[in-house]
């Protein structure tokens, strides 16, 4: 069957949440532009990913502050209803159609092939359907990979063949099994360990170090505090050395001794979606994340972008789209001979990537941090001073639930005097962050911050605690 062969402008590989922001930007900069996608329009994070998995946790959550609020409290008599709390989260995978987003692809203007996409030269991608039909698409301007990542399987003997969870079965679950071990102490495995947790489990985890390596200490152990509170028995510093599937779950093999459980979910990080790409037809070497500059351009060309997890800057939902953003336009840009505007934050580089990068981990109590944390920013060579805050002592925390329990750090860069990093971990904190995000990102100097008010008697109020903490620069 001969190959059907098309041009147009762009051609992104990968319709995750990434690879759909690249090409409506495209669109919107009057580029003709097609989508491949292997698997459901969405991606990852739709499907088994950033949706489900929150979608799992929030009753949790909820269920958590109503017990911790008295007068609420004797309202809440019973357990969750696990069975409802799937249907809700089946929703927000659609059942895990892509009907609506690839109505909304239409809408966009965006073209659809379906099949796996791999390059097969200079600005050229065979995609390859179900059926075995081949499509050649050739690129006038540009090529985007967005194929995300895919779970890491560490070489653990017996682990493959014990035929573990990965984070899609567990996001994907229809029934919870009474125990689950969980080998990772990252971010996968202690959202996944709450949610469980909280549906009645036996959870065990198992980490090779510490826990949530990429926070602030104060606050991952605040949250393994809150873990072991809940009954799950967490093994740090642990080597898991065998895994094998018994008659009735799975048997692992620790130097903290055996573990056994219903069933294992492996967390143990992500590795770039470029082991089946044919990137060695454009002379790349298969498996690697595609190294970028600030335009999300490939290190080397001058027309192949990789803009999302696949690039490895940033592996989050919202930081891939704010890249997609920048490549969309830039790729547009370019094309059209219009300027670049490529300069640290100009339109068309994604500078926070570097300095500013948020993120929630969605615990019980919640982790939200956004820029460095102090280790990281004294090891970058920066004159800092950390300020930490009983997040607790706040008027509108104690209103939030009783007995509240939080900390918050915020650091200075004292050359500068504007603040770099901040984490907060507590009850709720998620939505604070973005008050961070913003006054770093604008370098906002720290005297001016103390004009802005926070509002009595909200959890905000942690900001004017914060500054009164360090100290009011002009009454030095
Ligand atoms: C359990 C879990 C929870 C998470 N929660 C959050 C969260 O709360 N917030 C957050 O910001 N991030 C979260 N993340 C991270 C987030 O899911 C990723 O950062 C995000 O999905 C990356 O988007 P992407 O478009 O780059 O890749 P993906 O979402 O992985 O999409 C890539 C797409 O490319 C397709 N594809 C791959 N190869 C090919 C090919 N050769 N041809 C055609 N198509 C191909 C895939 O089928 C897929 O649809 C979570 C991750 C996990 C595992
Ligand atoms: N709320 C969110 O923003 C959110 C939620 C889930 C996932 N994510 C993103 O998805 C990505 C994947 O999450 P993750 O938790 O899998 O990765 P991670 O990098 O957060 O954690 C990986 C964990 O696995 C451990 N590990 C690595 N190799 C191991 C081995 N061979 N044996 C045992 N343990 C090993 C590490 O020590 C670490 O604790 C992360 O980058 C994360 O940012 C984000």
């Amino acid at each position: 069957m001969a190959a059907e062969v098309r041009e147009v402008d762009l051609v992104v590989i990968g319709a995750g949440p990434v690879g759909e922001n690249v090409a409506d930007r495209a669109v919107k900069g009057g580029l003709e532009t097609v989508i491949v996608e292997n698997e459901l329009v969405g991606g990852e994070c739709s499907y088994w990913a950033c949706m489900p998995s929150k979608a799992l946790l929030r009753p949790v959550q909820v269920l958590s502050a109503a017990r911790a609020l008295p007068g609420v409290a004797e309202a809440v008599t019973g357990d969750l209803d696990v069975a409802a709390v799937l249907r809700r989260r089946d929703s927000f995978t659609s059942d895990w159609s892509d009907d609506g987003q690839v109505s909304w692809l239409e809408s966009a203007g965006i073209g659809l092939v379906r099949g796996r996409g791999r390059l097969s030269g200079e600005r050229e991608v065979t995609v390859t359907a179900e059926d075995g039909s081949t499509t050649v698409l050739r690129a006038r301007h540009a090529v985007a990979v967005a194929t995300g990542s895919v779970p890491n399987l560490p070489d653990i003997p017996g682990l493959y063949e014990a035929k573990p969870w990965s984070s899609r079965e567990a996001t994907s679950a229809t029934e919870i099994p009474d125990s689950l071990a969980i080998i990772g102490g990252g971010v996968v495995a202690l959202e996944m360990a709450t949610a469980y947790a909280g549906f009645g489990a036996t959870v065990k985890v198992i980490a090779k170090g510490g826990l949530l390596g990429s926070v602030e200490p104060f606050a991952a152990e605040r949250v393994a505090q809150s873990l072991r509170s809940q009954g799950v028995e967490i093994f740090t510093d642990t080597e898991t050395s065998r895994v094998d599937r018994t008659g009735d779950g799975v048997r692992i093999e620790t130097t903290a001794g055996p573990i056994t459980a219903d069933e294992v979910l492996v967390a143990t990080g992500r590795t770039p979606a470029t082991a089946d790409l044919g990137l060695e037809t454009v002379g790349l070497e298969p498996g690697r994340r595609l190294a970028t500059d600030d335009t999300l351009r490939v290190d080397g060309f001058d027309w192949l972008y990789a803009v999302g997890d696949v690039n490895g800057r940033v592996l989050l939902t919202h930081q891939g789209k704010y890249q997609a953003r920048a490549a969309g336009d830039v790729i547009a840009a370019r094309a059209a001979g219009r300027p670049v505007d490529d300069a640290p934050w100009g339109a068309h580089a994604a500078t926070a990537d570097h300095d500013a990068v948020p993120q929630v981990v969605f615990t019980d109590p919640e982790v939200a941090a956004v820029g460095p944390t102090a280790d990281q920013a004294r090891a970058q060579g920066k004159s800092i001073r950390v300020v930490d805050y009983d997040l607790g002592g706040v008027a509108g925390a104690g209103l939030t639930r009783d007995g509240y329990q939080g900390a918050a750090r915020m650091i200075v860069d004292e050359d500068r005097g504007v603040m770099i990093g901040v984490t907060f971990v507590g009850p709720d904190v998620a939505e604070l962050l973005h008050a961070a995000t913003t006054a770093i990102v604008g370098e906002v100097p720290l005297d001016r911050l103390w004009h802005a008010v926070p509002s009595y008697p909200t959890v905000s109020e942690i900001w004017l605690r914060l500054l009164e903490a360090y100290g009011r620069p002009s009454s030095a």
